[in-house]
This record gives C-alpha cells, structure tokens and sequence, in this order.
C-alpha cells in the first residue's frame, strides 16, 4: 500500500541556513499509527510544521497522498487534520460553532455532522458544554474541541501534536480507543507523545528524532534490537520507555548513528 504521507529527505526549520530537521525520512501508510518521539526541542512540532505546510523545506519534500503541497494546496490541506498542541479557539464562539466551522471547511455533510456530533459530544463527555464559549471552557475541554474539530472532517490524515496535554483519564481513553477506530477504518495518523507508556500500546511503529535526526525508525521490538545490535543489551521485559532512554540518553549510541539517513 502506497504510503498516505512521505517525509523524504526533509531539512528544514525557521531561519535559511540555520536548519533544526536535518535529512528526516519516513513514512506513514494508510492505518497506522506512528509516535514521533523524541527529547523536547528534537524536532517534533517542527517536522510537523513542514508535513502541515506552515514552513517550506529547504531541502527534500513532504507528499501527501503522493503529491506536494505547491501541486494544489487544497487537495493537499482537505486530507489533514491537525490538532496543535496547545488548543487554537475564537474566544467568542461556542464548541458547537468551531465544529460547524470544521466540518464546513472540509465539506462534512450535514447529516453526518449530526451523526458525529452527537457521537464525539458523548466520547469526549461534552454533552453539557456543546452551547458554550471558548473563553468559559476548561484547558482540557479545550483540548477536547480541538480533538472533536479533526474527527469531525474525517480526513485521511492526522497530525496530532501531544494529544493527552490536559485530558483527565477518561478523555485519554476515549481519545485512544477513538483514533485506534480511525486507523482500523483506514486513516494514517502521526502522534507526537511523551507519554511513552500509553503509545506504545497503539502506536505500530515510532520514529525516534533527536538534535533534528531520526536516529531510527521502527516497532518498539526493533528499537529495542537496534540498541542490542550497537552492544546495548535490552532486557525482554524492556519496555518502549526504557529504549528510549537507552537510545537518546547515551551519546555513544546516537553518535554511532550516520548523518546520511
Ligand atoms: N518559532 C521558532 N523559531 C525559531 N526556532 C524555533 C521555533 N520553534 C522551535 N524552534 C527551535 O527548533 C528546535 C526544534 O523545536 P521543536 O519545537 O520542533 O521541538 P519538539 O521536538 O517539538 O519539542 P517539545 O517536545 O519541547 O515540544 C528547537 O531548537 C527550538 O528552539
């Protein structure tokens, strides 16, 4: 299956010449899951930045759906929802407004909206505070709105930047068990977590960044191997948490890794 969302080769960041992603590459197909990991300021939200066409490479290219952003900028953006890691809301409109305004933008009809509104209002537990304004709403249930407004469009691809901040443990699991229902019916989402516990459970593979690199790419079982193949022995009960540690957390193991991926 050909892959929904290709990073090929990407270089990139905020200023010509100073580039923070250097030479990323990796994929994403149609239902999978993949966790982009790595330290704070690896180069998460930045990759992210460039897959959402928010900054321009400066070297190699992001496809979606095999094609480039400058090949028709509407096409591209109708394929990904993005949820941002810290909720972007017009202050005066209600949860109910921003939902209509998603799935106006992404061409939802209006029998599926009421369908799925309904359904993420109660997923989400936010039945009661459909009709209120964002300036009255919680940070989590802000969070929660941001959420609703991706799945609400259905699009093929999610970018999905720390999803758990500010969720209470119900949301968290009703988030997981809703994006584990959006990869079985197809989508490709790319989640960007520190909670390592949690995706490792529903992520199929991770792609592991660090100063700007991918130092690897693989299931948790391979970044586990890949440190045993450069002499760091993994125990079996080793969880995604502890390869983590062992890949980012010792410089003899990074350091091995080539510049040229
Ligand atoms: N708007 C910006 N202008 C200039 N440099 C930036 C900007 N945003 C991020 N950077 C730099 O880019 C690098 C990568 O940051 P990025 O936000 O992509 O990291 P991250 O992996 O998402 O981190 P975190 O886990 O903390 O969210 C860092 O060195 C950071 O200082």
């Amino acid at each position: 299956m050909n892959p929904l969302l290709e990073v090929n080769q990407l270089t990139g960041g905020y200023s010509i010449g100073r580039p923070v992603v250097h030479q990323v590459t990796f994929a994403v197909k149609p239902g999978e899951m993949v966790g982009l990991i790595g330290l704070n300021g690896a180069g998460k939200s930045t990759t992210m930045k460039h897959i959402l066409g928010l900054l321009d490479p400066q070297q190699g290219q992001v496809l979606v759906n095999g094609k480039q952003l400058s090949s028709g900028a509407e096409a591209y953006r109708a394929a990904i929802a993005y949820v941002p890691e810290s909720p972007l809301m017009y202050d005066a409109l209600t949860v109910y407004e921003h939902l209509v305004w998603s799935a106006t933008a992404y061409g939802v009809t209006e029998q599926q909206f009421e369908e799925r509104v309904d359904e993420l209002a109660k997923l989400f537990h936010m039945e009661a505070h459909l009709h209120k304004a964002a300036q009255h709403l919680s940070k989590g249930m802000k969070q929660k709105t941001m959420l609703m407004c991706a799945f609400i469009a259905r699009p093929p691809l999610y970018i999905i930047d720390e999803p758990f901040l500010g969720l209470d443990p119900l949301g968290i699991r009703s988030l997981l068990q809703y994006m584990k229902r959006m990869k079985e019916e197809g989508a490709a989402l790319l989640i960007s977590s520190h909670i390592l516990s949690t995706i490792e459970q529903y992520c199929d593979r991770f792609v592991l960044l660090h100063h700007g690199k991918v130092l690897i790419d693989g299931t948790s079982q391979q970044l586990k191997s890949g440190l045993e193949t450069r002499g760091v022995a993994m125990s079996e009960q080793a969880r995604l948490e502890d390869a983590f540690y062992a890949w980012v957390g010792d410089d003899s193991v990074s350091s091995e890794v080539p510049d040229e991926r």
